[in-house]
């Protein structure tokens, strides 16, 4: 991951146009792969002065086109690299690929022989665990291998819509696969068990959520989940 920081200095009158340009431009860069994240501030001293953070896969990203007008107003545009080396990814820290493929393929087992989910994915697609482990590596920060092979977001939603999936399947779908990650060895550390468990729950809503009749499909990018407390600061 690199950050880079970009300083500006605007003048009031010109301060609305340019964060409608940053939020413009952050929306435009949401769906790049290259793309984790940002954050606009202002100094509490001199409320001319910006900070853009914006955290990126690597240094080779996309350029701003949205915050073109405002070049001759930038002070300052350099990438940082955290000290210590880069903190492992979500991903890596499951054991990557093979881990996922391991943790969805049993997973899948279990939700075929179960009678509240047997009838939800009854004649799934053959391929369908090995695509749910791109989905889960992609999220986790591992290759945006989703987005490039499979359809992205979009496929992902649009294989929910109209599944009316219940609160009780829900629940079960989400316990099923935590029992899978103690099965198949994921890693048992609070933190990442934490971190995981909680991707879990929020995608399993937003599943129910897209599965619900009258919901559309949205075109928004693969999410990215990080750590909720990284080992690294567990006391
Ligand atoms: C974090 C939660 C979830 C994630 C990440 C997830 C992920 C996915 C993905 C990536 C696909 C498309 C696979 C492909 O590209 O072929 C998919 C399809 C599907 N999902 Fe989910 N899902 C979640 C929750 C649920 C829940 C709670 C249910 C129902 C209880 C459900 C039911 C289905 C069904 C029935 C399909 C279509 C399977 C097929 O026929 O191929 N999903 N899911």
């Amino acid at each position: 991951m690199t950050v880079h920081h970009l300083r500006y200095t605007i003048p009031a009158e010109r301060a609305a146009a340019f964060e409608a340009a940053c939020a413009e431009a952050a929306s435009a860069l949401e769906k790049t792969p290259q793309f984790l994240g940002h954050d606009l501030s202002r100094r509490v001293d001199d409320p001319t002065r910006y900070l853009l953070t914006i955290r990126w896969t690597s240094v080779e990203h996309p350029p701003f086109t949205a915050l073109a007008d405002f070049a001759g107003d930038l002070d300052e545009s350099h990438h940082w690299t955290p000290v210590g080396g880069e903190p492992p990814t979500l991903y890596d820290w499951a054991g990557g690929a093979p881990a996922l493929v391991r943790l969805l393929r049993v997973f899948y087992d279990h939700v075929l022989q179960d009678p509240l989910l047997e009838p939800v994915f009854r004649g799934m697609d053959a391929h369908h665990p090995d695509h749910v482990a791109v989905w889960l590596g992609e999220v986790l920060g591992g290759p945006a291998d989703y987005s490039a092979h499979h359809g992205g977001h979009p496929h992902m939603i649009g294989r929910h819509l109209g599944r009316a999936i219940t609160e009780e399947q829900r629940r079960r779908w989400v316990s099923l696969l935590l029992d899978a990650a103690d099965e198949t060895g994921l890693p048992a550390d609070p933190e990442f068990r934490a971190s995981f468990a909680g991707y879990v729950e929020w995608g399993s809503r937003l599943a129910v959520v897209f599965s619900a009749p009258g919901a559309e499909a949205s075109d928004e990018p693969v999410p990215h989940w990080d750590w909720v407390k990284p080992p690294w600061q567990a006391s």
